[in-house]
């Protein structure tokens, strides 16, 4: 640990915990720790497709903005390190509507390559559609062990460890970012955030091309090709906790994207597994500052990424290097003659360790 450092924890091992993590470390100012109940493969990061495609998260001239900065970081940080390493490649993006959409995305001015799909791309059966020619899609377990590993390579660490009290990383570290998911429900008490079930199917790969059929957003149908296989969806449960497959959702799933293109006929596919996973909603995604214990600790929330995590994950982890800056100026430095509120805590954890510790 470099005592010139400003020593950070953050709280969440999902993809935005790991990718606030190595902009942190990037900039080489900070000793960044990540403390995380679960872990990848176990996180509901490792259940997404995963696409870009800013998908069931607010406020969308922000998300235009974050899914612009993490296409533009995967394009120049990312892509060019190969699939093998990242699993992650560019794929045009269909979007396909069944009823004319006179209103373009609100994120859509941020992506110089959106447009309105050609008469001629268009699919059977649908009569309206967008495209992004370089968006792009990742295995998303071989992704997630790869920002794990770039993590650890810049010098983070991860402990493996349920944070029941938000004052608890305080006792080692004054600057703390919340990137726990849905985790922030019971973590910070904060109800907005709700979980969107999220069930998928793994198929043999399918196409070279993602497409959507949005034009339900609660009954989705999607086929999104991977590396080593694709991904059908998709199902958006509000408020349902059920992390089981569900053979209903299997089958609404496989009529639906049926529907896309006879090719997904069921006799054409060949099921490999599913999944499921909690999508932490939110009525905004909540990145910002917040400082406790009379302004000497700095918490920073970047949580409630609903369907997006992914296609604003940079954007929000850049955002967050520049609240931390902005916070960190602003810190009161504590008073030694303060008898710190958790001294008590910290002689109950007397058996806690962290090499944060300033003894
Ligand atoms: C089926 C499905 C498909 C999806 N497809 C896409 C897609 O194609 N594109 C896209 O952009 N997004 C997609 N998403 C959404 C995306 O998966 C989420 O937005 C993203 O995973 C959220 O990341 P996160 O790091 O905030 O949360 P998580 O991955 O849930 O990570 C939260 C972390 O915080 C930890 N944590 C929580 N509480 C505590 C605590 N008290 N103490 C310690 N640790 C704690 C957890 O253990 C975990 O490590 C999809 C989601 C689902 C379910
Ligand atoms: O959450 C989700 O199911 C998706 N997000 C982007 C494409 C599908």
């Amino acid at each position: 640990m470099n005592i010139h450092k400003k020593d950070i924890i953050i709280i969440g091992c999902g993809c935005i915990g790991l990718s606030a993590g190595v902009i942190l470390l990037k900039t080489g100012d900070y000793n960044v720790k990540i403390w995380a109940k679960d872990l990848p493969p176990n996180t509901t990061s490792n259940k997404a497709a995963a696409l870009w495609y800013p998908f069931l998260s607010e406020p969308l001239d922000k998300v235009g903005r974050w899914s612009q900065e993490t296409m533009d970081y995967f394009k120049k940080e990312i892509i060019p390190l190969g699939v093998e390493k990242t699993g992650t490649l560019t794929k045009k993006v269909y979007e396909l509507y069944r009823t004319p959409r006179a209103q373009l995305p609100e994120w859509s001015p941020f992506v110089p390559s959106f447009r309105r799909m050609k008469k001629e791309e268009m699919l059977d059966g649908y009569i309206d559609g967008f495209t992004v020619e370089d968006g792009f899609v990742m295995d998303t377990d071989q992704y997630m062990d790869w920002l794990v590993e770039s993590f650890k390579a810049l010098g983070g660490s991860i402990d493996q460890r349920e944070v029941v009290d938000i004052r608890e990383p305080f006792i080692y570290a004054d600057i703390v970012i919340n990137c726990s998911g849905l985790g922030a429900r019971e973590l910070i008490g904060d109800r907005l955030v709700y979980p969107s079930r999220g069930q998928i199917i793994v198929v043999d790969n399918t196409r070279d091309i993602s497409l959507m059929d949005e034009e339900d957003e609660y009954q989705l149908g999607y086929v999104i090709p991977r590396v080593h296989n694709s991904v059908l969806g998709g199902t958006n449960q509000q408020h349902n906790y059920n992390l089981e497959p569900s053979k209903k959702d299997t089958e609404e799933i496989l009529d639906r994207v049926a529907k896309i293109s006879p090719q997904f006929e069921r006799k054409n596919l060949k099921i490999l597994g599913e999944k499921v996973g909690l999508r932490p909603s939110r009525y905004s995604i909540r990145l910002e500052n917040e400082f406790m214990q009379d302004g000497r600790k700095l918490l920073v929330h970047n949580y409630g990424h609903g369907g997006s995590g992914f296609t604003v994950s940079w954007g929000c982890a850049l955002d967050t290097l520049k609240l931390v800056r902005k916070g960190a100026d602003k810190l009161k430095t504590s008073n030694k003659s303060d008898v710190p509120w958790y001294s008590l805590l910290n002689k109950r954890r007397s058996s806690s360790s962290c090499s944060f510790v300033n003894d």
